[in-house]
């Protein structure tokens, strides 16, 4: 891997280490798209102080790994951001200060964050989304039209798996899907979801919306949407096998918001489907 020397773009990875950070910074790199200009981990991390390349077992890129978002953003036209909640409500609010476009992979936030990235995304471009493949944005789509087409005859349930060390549940794809067929149904999914089962629930209800997570190994994400009715079941699904298709996705993100107005932009909107 080696880097161009060039005008273009400058991208600041956050959670550098992580499983998607290291991919994300092999796709930067092998693009010759982007600069990758630094990498953020939290303080006290192993890897601040060295070279992203080196860190991650391979030739020096010549940009380091940094505990200091400030300084790193301010020489950055892009931050890629796949972390944990809390750690990129902060970043979201430093991007806009540096008029960075912030690309959010991160999964599992609270109203109370989404609330906080809305109001970043008033200052400047944030593109989120819970997957940024093309082939889950395109079920998304799938999905929406086949809750218009079936009425509350057909059951619909969410089912995903992922890897023993995912944290969240449901997913952020899971909700993205959820989302779609509540879409598809004309209401919200907050109205139609069902809670997490667990003992004597009772019978499901009708027109519901429910969702279920399995956690085992290292499954990189899995997804079915299933629409059951009495005597037969259409089954929507998707399965990434390699962890590029969600950084590709997030490269793709943060040009596409090279130059656009402030806002808050979704995968949808960057793959104009
Ligand atoms: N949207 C998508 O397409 C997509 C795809 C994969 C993963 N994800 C989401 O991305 C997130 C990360 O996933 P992962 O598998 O890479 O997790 P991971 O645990 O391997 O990596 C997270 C990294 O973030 C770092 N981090 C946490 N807090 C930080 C802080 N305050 N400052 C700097 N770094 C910090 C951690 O040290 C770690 O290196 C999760 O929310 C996951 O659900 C989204
Ligand atoms: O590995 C993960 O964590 C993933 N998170 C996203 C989600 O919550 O849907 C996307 C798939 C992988």
């Amino acid at each position: 891997m080696s880097q161009p020397a060039s005008d273009l773009p400058g991208i600041v990875i956050t959670g550098i280490s992580g499983r998607m950070g290291q991919m994300l910074a092999r796709t930067v790199v092998e693009s010759g798209r982007a600069r990758l200009i630094a990498g953020v981990e939290r303080e006290g991390h192993a890897w601040i102080g060295q070279d992203i390349g080196t860190a991650m077992g391979g030739p020096a890129l010549g940009a380091l790994v940094t505990d200091d978002p400030v300084e790193a953003f301010a020489r950055a036209q892009g931050v890629i951001d796949f972390t944990a909640p809390a750690a990129t409500v902060a970043f979201a609010g430093l991007a806009a200060q540096a008029r960075c476009v912030h690309v959010i992979g991160t999964t599992g936030f609270e109203d109370s964050d989404l609330a906080k990235l809305e109001a970043a995304s008033r200052h400047a471009v944030l593109v989120r989304a819970g997957n940024m493949s093309l082939g889950v944005n395109l079920l998304t789509r799938l999905t929406r039209k086949v809750a218009e087409a079936l009425d509350e005859d057909w059951d619909i349930e969410v089912v995903e798996a992922h890897h023993r060390m995912k944290v969240d549940a449901p997913s952020g794809t899971a909700l993205m899907l959820g989302e779609a067929a509540a879409e598809g149904r004309g209401l919200p999914l907050k109205d139609l979801r069902t809670p997490a089962r667990e003992g004597i629930t009772g019978a499901r209800e009708r027109g519901a919306i429910g969702f279920s997570a399995i956690r085992g190994g290292d499954i990189v994400g899995e997804h079915d949407v299933i629409f059951a009715a009495d005597g037969e079941r259409v089954i929507l699904r998707h399965i990434a096998t390699d962890r590029r298709v969600f950084a590709r996705g997030a490269l793709r993100a943060v040009l596409w918001g090279q130059g656009k107005k402030p806002g808050q932009y979704d995968m949808i909107d960057v793959l104009g489907l």
